[in-house]
């Protein structure tokens, strides 16, 4: 387990986890190592930092693709590093787009793009030659091709005959390294995950019958398998290399002088994950047709680092016998795919090249370059849909899906303190190459995509993906000279002799432990005393050491146990700060639409008011003017009767005058009558007078009636004010709940800060000397586990036994 924290504060770079160490580390994690903290210029020093390489390659248009339209101008190429994505009518992404959901147009950028007119070679000195160089010189790499089936990932890595891909271009480039330096012995073989082996001369003949027996294979099948109609043109038949180029200079401008006087040795393995499952490619077909294909486990080595058990490597010598063993592997790929109905698309294949630095009898160095090509990443609705085939779609979106989670938790890991589970074990793919995301090497990824407008939605998918690939940051720790050097196992798997000398400790650190003690329990019935004293001695260090790891793992389980609830705790209170704001602004938008809402219904209720009282008011203007005009003629007469009445004294009674009619001459006659007439006018005026008093009484009335309903407005409104003031209580009791909360967490925090101090305490309390209360026996007992542990014991009681009755009879 190995950590690198760096705890400057604006960047927190890099929290990465890992079970894969360095070669040749202690089996036991030091204390230290569970959480080294270093500062960002220490970092600097001591790590390699880089942003995971992500390089985008854009297939070109087959010509039934043109044919069937699926060029709709989806993929737009920006510049050399950006690309833009328009989603197609009727794409899923369109739909959504249209309902508010997601975009339409979406712009990525990569470390580099290959557009469709670029050729293989620019494609590998482009991407992956600088990774080729430093494996040439001691560095592991693994390249993994990314994208949905028919994108041109197999294309890329094996290229067609006439334009090889990268995989046959590394290797070019490597036997052009060597030159004549081939080591043409095969007695050093690559062993577990970084180690090598030295076979004996059997073995060697072995090795070379097993490598020709392999190419016979060939020789019955002449013509390489075509796995699918498609992809025939992306097999390899016989690979020409002469447009491969292969930097000289770098060599020398490295200064890699040492390297003149050493020799290589090259093996290569082929295999692939399919359902879970790592099967050989290398390993001759099954005779019988029912026959499964034996299924190879992943395990871990004592460094920690994942390998294949039984996993067949093969010595290649040149170029025509690497293009051999791909053919070979490619054709028992394909052969096991139509056994059991499946497409190749559907297994991930890897190609893995280890090179062997020797000098003298020494081995100086063992790289790796991993070639992986990824299979197809579309989802499985579309692809799948009962039984075994749900199982394998969900097998091979499940091992995509680990190595997504893997990829987001990396990235996460940079921009947090506290860092969060890498699910590297949960999926065989990123199991294999955990070490590779955690220093023990460089990895890039190829994305691969077509430009058809029928995959867009899937191209989207991988986009994204290759989006939060791109931010991962890769920390590779400088290799000292010593962890450069394999170690070098014998046939039983020890260490050989090193400068004359068999490094014990080293035994130990290989052999497991049930080895060691199943070993120790044969013989010990015929151990004399002295020798049981020491075993159980030895034994008792086992045990501590024992305890002592545990220890650690239990330290390390509650360190991580820690972390997630802190990670919960943040996010909780996270959550929570966040309903909060939510509900504060609910509340205020709340509280703005209802005052909005009275003023509304204020206005519209003025303005009913006002429409009606229009109406009722109404008068139209021919009638007004008529009644003007009869009022003014009216006016006019009663000026005229003032008058007459002014020059002639004051009016008598109205009976007088009707008495005195009859008396009157003719002209005062017809003057009464217009005076009657007059008088008559005049009335009908008051009352029209009256009748106007009248109305503007009633509008008065109105008016008042009116100025009431504001009222019993203005006193609602004034009740919904309180009502406002009453949420806003509310609203500042919760914040004060909040603030309680935040408190308890800081409490919280504090308890798990007091926690971590103890187990701290505890694993240096428990580094100590042992209890001696314990008696040895005991002891014993506890360090054996069942069933050996029975027999162990009895074995010793047995030999204690007879000890004293040898005593006895003395
Ligand atoms: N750069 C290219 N130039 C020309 N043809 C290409 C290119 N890339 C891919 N092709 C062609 O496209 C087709 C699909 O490519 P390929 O088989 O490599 O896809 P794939 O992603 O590996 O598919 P699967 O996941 O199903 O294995 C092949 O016929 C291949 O020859």
């Amino acid at each position: 387990m190995a950590t690198v924290v760096d705890m400057t504060e604006d960047t927190v770079l890099v929290a990465m986890e890992s079970t894969a160490c360095e070669p040749h580390h202690v089996a036991l994690p030091e204390l230290s190592g569970v959480s080294s903290i270093t500062s960002q210029s220490e970092n600097a020093e001591i790590h390699e930092q880089q942003q995971l390489r992500v390089y985008l390659k854009v297939r070109p248009f087959s010509v039934e693709e043109l044919k069937n339209n699926e060029d709709q101008g989806c993929v737009v190429l920006e510049d050399s590093e950006t690309i833009v994505l328009h989603a197609p009518k009727g794409s899923a992404s369109m739909k959504s787009s249209e309902k508010g959901i997601g975009q339409q147009v979406y712009k990525f950028s990569f470390s580099q793009i290959f557009g469709p007119n670029c050729n293989q070679t620019e494609f590998f000195e482009g991407t992956i030659s600088s990774q080729v160089q430093a494996f040439l010189h001691g560095k592991n790499a693994l390249v993994f091709s990314y994208g949905v089936t028919n994108a041109g990932k197999t294309y890329t890595i094996q290229g067609s005959p006439k334009d090889p891909g990268i995989l046959p271009r590394a290797l070019e480039v490597l036997f052009k390294h060597i030159g004549g330096r081939q080591y043409e012995h095969m007695d050093l073989k690559p062993y577990l995950s970084s180690d090598v082996q030295k076979l004996d001369s059997e073995l060697v003949k072995l090795e070379r019958n097993a490598k020709a027996a392999l190419f016979s294979l060939l020789k019955e099948d002449p013509e390489p398998t075509k796995l699918r109609k498609r992809s025939s043109t992306s097999s390899i038949n016989s690979l020409s290399f002469s447009n491969v180029s292969y930097d000289h200079t770098v060599d020398s401008a490295d200064g890699m002088a040492d390297e003149a006087h050493c020799f290589y040795s090259v093996w290569v393995a082929f295999y692939e994950i399919y359902n879970e499952h790592v099967y050989d490619l290398l390993q001759p077909a099954q005779s019988s047709k029912t026959k499964r294909r034996a299924a190879l486990r992943v395990c871990e080595d004592s460094t920690g680092s994942s390998y294949i058990r039984d996993l067949r490597w093969v010595n290649v010598q040149n170029t025509e016998e690497f293009s051999k063993v791909l053919r070979v592997g490619n054709k028992n790929r394909s052969a096991a795919a139509t056994k059991m109905n499946q497409s190749s698309s559907r297994s991930h294949s890897i190609f893995t090249i280890k090179l062997i630095r020797i000098e003298g009898a020494d081995v100086q160095a063992l790289s790796e370059l991993s070639l992986c090509d990824l299979a197809g990443s579309e989802r499985c609705n579309k692809t799948k849909t009962f039984g075994d085939r749900l199982k394998e779609a969900g097998n091979i979106n499940n091992s995509l899906l680990i190595l997504g989670k893997c990829i987001a938790a990396l990235r996460n890991n940079q921009g947090f303190r506290t860092k969060s589970y890498v699910p590297f074990r949960e999926s065989k793919l990123t199991r294999l190459f955990q070490g590779m995301f955690c220093g023990r090497g460089r990895a890039s990824m190829i994305v691969n995509i077509n430009q058809c407008a029928s995959t867009y939605d899937e191209t989207l998918h991988v986009m994204k993906f290759s989006a939060v690939a791109k931010q991962v940051l890769q920390v590779i720790p400088p290799r000292s000279l010593e962890s450069l050097a394999p170690r070098i196992v014998g046939l039983d798997g020890k260490p050989l002799l090193k400068n004359g000398v068999i490094d014990d400790q080293a035994v130990d650190d290989y052999l497991s432990e049930e080895e060691l003690l199943d070993g120790d329990e044969a013989d010990m019935s015929i151990l004399p005393q002295e020798e049981l004293v020491n075993l159980v001695e030895s034994l008792r260090v086992k045990l501590l050491a024992e305890r002592r790891k545990n220890l650690l793992q239990e330290i390390q389980i509650r360190k991580e146990m820690g972390d997630a609830m802190l990670q919960q705790i943040m996010e909780a209170e996270e959550l929570h700060s966040r309903q909060m704001e939510d509900l504060k602004e609910s509340y205020e938008e709340k509280m703005d639409s209802t005052f909005e809402m009275y003023k509304e219904a204020l206005k519209e209720h003025a303005y009913q008011c006002a429409l009606e009282r229009l109406e009722e008011d109404y008068i139209p203007i021919e009638e007004y003017k008529e009644e003007q005009e009869r009022v003014e003629v009216l006016e006019k007469r009663v000026c005229e009767l003032e008058q007459k009445c002014r020059c002639s004294g004051p009016l008598p009674n109205v009976q007088d005058n009707s008495m005195q009619t009859n008396a009157l001459p003719t002209t005062e006659a017809s003057g009464a009558e217009r005076f009657k007439l007059l008088y008559k006018e005049k009335c009908a005026v008051e009352n029209l007078c009256v009748e106007k008093q009248e109305f503007i009484m009633s509008l008065e009335q109105r008016i008042g009636e009116l100025n009431d309903t504001l009222q019993e407005a203005g006193e609602s409104y004034m009740e919904k004010l309180a009502e406002v003031q009453n949420l806003q209580n509310r609203l500042s009791t919760r914040e004060q709940e909040i603030e309680c909360l935040q408190s308890n967490i800081m409490a919280k925090e504090k308890e798990i800060t007091g926690l971590r101090e103890e187990i701290t305490k505890l694993a240096s309390d428990s580094i100590g000397p042992p209890r001696s209360r314990c008696g040895l026996l005991v002891n014993i007992k506890e360090s054996m586990t069942p069933p050996s542990t029975g027999s162990l014991c009895r074995t010793i009681r047995k030999s204690v036994r007879a000890t004293s009755l040898r005593k006895k009879a003395s």
